[in-house]
């Protein structure tokens, strides 16, 4: 089976709730594709569209060009995590892992594949009910990994984890995505997906903001600025703006340069005999160009709001 999800033109209203719109777009496989956006932006109700668990008014979504409903084996052909916290309290990790594999034709040996896989072999015999939200959602992943599926859709699955736990959750996404396999992980949170995905779709309001690749979108963002650390920094930003650059003081010894490349910065310093420690040139990070993103979308909306007004 092909490893895509192609979403297209998905409506669904909750009584008067707009919670889709429209929403279009595909994830590829061997990649980590990020879905973000704000609470209620419609995240949860298109990965439930995916998963066949939701009806929607119009559009469609199809899991390797077929509605999920049409699938063979569904779970060896998706993983989805959708609800950590839902698990039967009273049994063990292994027992939910062992009824859920025999409901696929699984046995115990790829229960315990998956379980050393996500980390969890200490506690797999301890009752479910005392995991911590990290160690469900670790469960839940193994949950997922059973069928041992060409695509994955996990909904918020860093959501209670620690630091070592995300860190660890960014790393094995990214090997299931080397994999080949087509991997799609939401986030109300950008930085969520920094060092994790190579791709995002960002909605708003139940549709695609932009969809776009990681390095592009934080080249875009990024521009031509340049970070410049001296402690010279009135001298500094007296001489950069008298070559034409616009000057932001961004720390005691930081400033960052707009419009003047990295090696003019440094023949203007050099020429000057101002003292710097450091010139390099900016790298947004993805909140950054997340915030730089959704800005005009909502200074759109905001004059859409007033011309309406008028
Ligand atoms: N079962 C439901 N009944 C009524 N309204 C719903 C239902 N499910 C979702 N909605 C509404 O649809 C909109 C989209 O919700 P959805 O849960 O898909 O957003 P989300 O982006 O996943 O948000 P979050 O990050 O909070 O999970 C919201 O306004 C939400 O209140």
């Amino acid at each position: 089976m092909e490893a895509t999800i192609e979403v297209t033109g998905l409506r669904k209203r909750f009584g008067s709730t707009v919670a889709l719109d429209g929403m279009t777009f595909t994830v590829a496989p061997g990649k980590v594709t990020g879905f973000v956006g704000p609470n209620g932006a419609g995240k949860s109700t298109t990965m439930r569209a995916i998963l066949g668990l939701d009806s929607v008014d119009a559009g469609h979504a199809l899991v390797g060009g077929r509605p999920y409903r049409s699938l063979r084996h569904p779970l060896r052909q998706v993983g989805s995590l959708l609800d950590a916290a839902a698990l039967q309290p009273s049994r063990t990790g292994r027992n939910h892992l062992l009824w859920l594999a025999h409901s696929q034709g699984l046995g115990g040996r790829r229960v315990d594949e998956v379980v050393e896989q996500v980390g969890l072999t200490s506690a797999i015999r301890r009752k479910a009910g005392g995991y911590s939200l990290g160690m469900r959602q670790r469960l839940g992943i193994a949950a997922a990994l059973l069928g041992d599926p060409p695509v994955l859709v996990l909904d918020e699955p860093v959501n209670g984890m620690d630091p070592e736990g995300i860190r660890w959750m960014r790393g094995f996404l990214r090997s299931l995505a080397a994999e080949g396999r087509a991997v799609l992980v939401s986030s109300h949170l950008m930085s969520e997906l920094q060092d994790t995905a190579d791709h995002v779709v960002i909605v708003g309001r139940g549709k695609v903001i932009a969809d776009v690749g990681v390095s592009d979108l934080i080249e875009s963002a990024s521009g031509d600025r340049v970070t410049l650390r001296t402690n010279a920094r009135t001298q500094a930003v007296t001489l950069l703006a008298g070559a034409g650059a616009t000057v932001a003081v961004t720390g005691p010894d930081t400033l960052t340069v707009t419009g003047l490349s990295g090696e003019r910065v440094v023949a203007l310093l050099g020429g000057s005999a101002v003292p710097f420690s450091e010139v390099s040139a900016h790298r947004a990070s993805l909140e950054e160009a997340y915030m730089e993103l959704t800005r005009d979308a909502v200074e759109y909306h905001a004059t859409e709001i007033q011309e309406s007004a008028r």
